[in-house]
């Protein structure tokens, strides 16, 4: 593949992921888009709209899970240009979060909702933290390795890659999956749970245990004794006390 259509190919996967990303905020916050966790579509009797949602979630997570799996990269690497290869998984996962915003059925039964302003205002500002936090989380790793961006430009200027290294930046030192802290702050917190934002960030909290699993087996087998010192000191999604302690 060419190196400037390689290029061309990963900035126009990243912002398909920045697209998803901002959707992904209105969604969940049921802010300004026209579909989200809670509107935009008319109401599906419940045996209908749990397990599309259910389908949707998982037509989300099992691609993405798998295809983060170092023997999936190696087979399909053997057709897909490794330097795109990051670039392609982001895109993949993208148009699949847009298939879950698209079609995604909203059960708008309340299971809670707070009216005390102080409380709402706490809830937004949960909110708003989460997902600080994952944007914040993805720059202290490599943002632009997550998306795929430094692979295609490392590409384009006749570069190597270099896989990034294992690093304890800011909330790394005391939790070891910042990112992830971030997105379950913002799924959880709102002033108005319905049935449909219940089921969203109770199935993403299963699926986020369940991939972190994955990841941390890969992290072990990459990083050897270096990430097991480190779940010894660091909490998985909270800080532990032994990292307080520091
Ligand atoms: C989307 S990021 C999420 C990182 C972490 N699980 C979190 O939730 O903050 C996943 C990628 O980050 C890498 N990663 C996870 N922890 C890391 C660390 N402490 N230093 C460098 N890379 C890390 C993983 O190998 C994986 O490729």
């Amino acid at each position: 593949m060419s190196r400037i259509l390689a290029l061309a190919y990963g900035v126009a996967s990243y912002l398909a992921f920045l697209a998803s990303l901002l959707y992904a905020v209105g969604f969940v916050g049921d802010l300004l888009v026209p579909r989200s966790v809670d509107a935009g579509r008319p109401r599906s009797p419940m045996g209908v709209a749990v397990p599309v949602d259910l389908l949707l979630l998982g037509l989300f997570a099992v691609p993405h899970s798998v295809m983060a799996r170092p023997w999936f990269k190696r087979r399909w690497t053997r057709f897909v240009p490794p330097p795109v290869e990051r670039s392609t998984y982001v895109l993949t996962s993208s148009l699949l979060l847009g298939l879950l915003f698209w079609q995604w059925r909203p059960i708008p039964i309340v299971i809670w909702h707070i009216d005390n302003p102080v409380g709402r205002w706490l809830m937004g500002a949960i909110f708003w933290a989460g997902w600080a936090l994952v944007l914040v989380s993805t720059f202290l790793i490599d943002h632009f390795d997550l998306f795929g961006l430094r692979q295609v430009y490392l590409h384009a200027t006749g570069r190597p890659y270099t896989p990034i290294e294992f690093k304890t930046p800011g909330p790394y030192r005391y939790v070891r999956h910042p990112l992830m802290t971030g997105f379950l702050l913002a799924f959880w917190a709102t002033p108005r749970m319905t049935a449909g934002h219940l089921l969203f960030a109770g199935a993403t909290t299963v699926y986020i245990l369940i991939a972190l699993r994955f990841e941390e087996r890969y992290l072990v087998g990459f990083h050897g004794e270096r990430y097991e010192a480190y779940r010894e000191q660091a909490g998985m999604l909270l800080p532990s006390l032994k990292s307080r302690k520091q």
